[in-house]
This record gives C-alpha cells, sequence and structure tokens, in this order.
C-alpha cells in the first residue's frame, strides 16, 4: 500500500463526517442559512488568501518543474473561488464586512503557514492536500447524488468543487497524491507519520471550518 494510500484509509472516519455534516447537507438541499453563508464567505476569503501564500511556500520547497507547474494552475484555480463566493454572497444579497480571522480560520491557517514554513516539502504537500481532496468528494459526491438540480441555488457552486470528467485540465488530486509519494520516499519512519499528522490535522481542520460556520463560532472577547 502506498503512503496515500494508507492515508485516505485513516482519512475515511473524518471524510464521512465531513460528507454528513448538517452545512455540506445543507449545500446539497440548498438551503442554508443565510448567516452560515456570510460567515463561510468572509472567512473563506482569508482562507483563501492564506492558502496562495502557503502554496507560495511550498514552490520553494521543491525543484520538481511539474510540481511547480501544477501548484501554480492550482493557485489559478483559487481565482474561481471568487466565483463560488459570489454564487453565496448572490443568495444572501450581503457584503463582506467581518475582516477578522474568527478563531477556527486562524487555527487552520495558523497551521498551514507553519507546516509549510518549518516542515519538509512534504509536510507542504499534506497541509494543502485536504483542501483540494475534500472539496472534490464533497463536489463529486453531490453531483453523484443529483444535488445540483436547477432548482438547487447552489448548484453552480457544486459544480465548480465536483471534478471535470473528461476534460483536458489535469484531476489536481492525483498529481498531489502522487507528489506525496514521491516527497516522502527519502523520510525516515518518524518523518513520514509527521507528514500523516500534518494531512490528518488539515482535514479534521476542514471539518471545524464547516462547523464554526454553523455554529457560528467566534472569538469570546472583543480583539
Ligand atoms: C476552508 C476551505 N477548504 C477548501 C476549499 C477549497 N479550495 C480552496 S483552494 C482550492 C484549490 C486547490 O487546488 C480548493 C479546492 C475552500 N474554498 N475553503
Amino acid at each position: 500500500m502506498s503512503f496515500s494510500e494508507t492515508l485516505l484509509e485513516r482519512a475515511q472516519p473524518m471524510m464521512s463526517a465531513i460528507m454528513s455534516h448538517p452545512f455540506v447537507e445543507a449545500i446539497a438541499n440548498g438551503q442554508v442559512p443565510h448567516n452560515v453563508l456570510n460567515y463561510y464567505v468572509e472567512q473563506d476569503e482569508h482562507y483563501l488568501k492564506d492558502y496562495l501564500q502557503v502554496t507560495s511556500l511550498a514552490i520553494t520547497k521543491t525543484t520538481n518543474a511539474e510540481d511547480i507547474t501544477n501548484l501554480l494552475a492550482t493557485a489559478a484555480f483559487v481565482q474561481n473561488e471568487s466565483q463560488a463566493h459570489e454564487v453565496m454572497l448572490g443568495i444572501t444579497g450581503h457584503h463582506i464586512e467581518n475582516w477578522q480571522r474568527e478563531p477556527e480560520t486562524k487555527r487552520y491557517t495558523d497551521h498551514m503557514y507553519a507546516s509549510a514554513y518549518h516542515g519538509t516539502y512534504a509536510d507542504a504537500i499534506a497541509v494543502l492536500l485536504p483542501c483540494a481532496w475534500s472539496y472534490a468528494v464533497i463536489g463529486e459526491q453531490l453531483v453523484s447524488r443529483g444535488a445540483n438540480r436547477e432548482q438547487n441555488p447552489l448548484k453552480e457552486w457544486i459544480e465548480l468543487y465536483a471534478p471535470q470528467k473528461n476534460s483536458d485540465t489535469p484531476d489536481y488530486n492525483i498529481w498531489r497524491f502522487e507528489a506525496l509519494n514521491r516527497a516522502v520516499t527519502t523520510l525516515n519512519n518518524e518523518q513520514k507519520e509527521h507528514v500523516a499528522q500534518t494531512f490528518l490535522c488539515s482535514l479534521e481542520m476542514e471539518w471545524h471550518f464547516w462547523e464554526a460556520a454553523w455554529q457560528q463560532k467566534t472569538w469570546q472577547f472583543q480583539h
């Protein structure tokens, strides 16, 4: 079993919890409370900016030209995500007001920066992977359940993340798992477990990101 295959097996309980999270269920039904959508978009704006910077850090940790090209392509995809945010704000009619990272957003993005900055190239790849992978799984499963029906106001959002079948664009996740398998070959077992933890923490934080919006989690005190 490859390193990535073992990781995916370990990730299964978290991935099913994400798939059955009430926020994701509400996206499938097209009935997400407006305050949840607004919170999510505001926090995701921060997340995506940080995601781009962490991608840049990952790029500095490899000399593999193919990986660099792929990482740059994923950065370009992030621009499409503004479109995903517009779909959500279009439903609520909200304008972004909250420019503060709430606790779960900060925890997740701090984890991303720290792993990519202090860790190996494998850590940098591993910390970014759950984001792309979990959204591709969500997109794919929601499409396979027919959640992208015409009446769903979040149809466009769902389709943006569903992996493109029969398209010329590369499947971003396969290359990421391959890059990770390659990057861990020179690591010892302790370092490999560190990479596994980097990945699993990110995936757990994906769950918390949905949960934070659903529960409207904020700082306890005014900063
Ligand atoms: C918290 C959070 N996690 C994941 C994504 C999805 N996402 C972010 S960047 C990117 C491109 C990767 O190639 C994808 C799919 C998001 N928007 N917000």
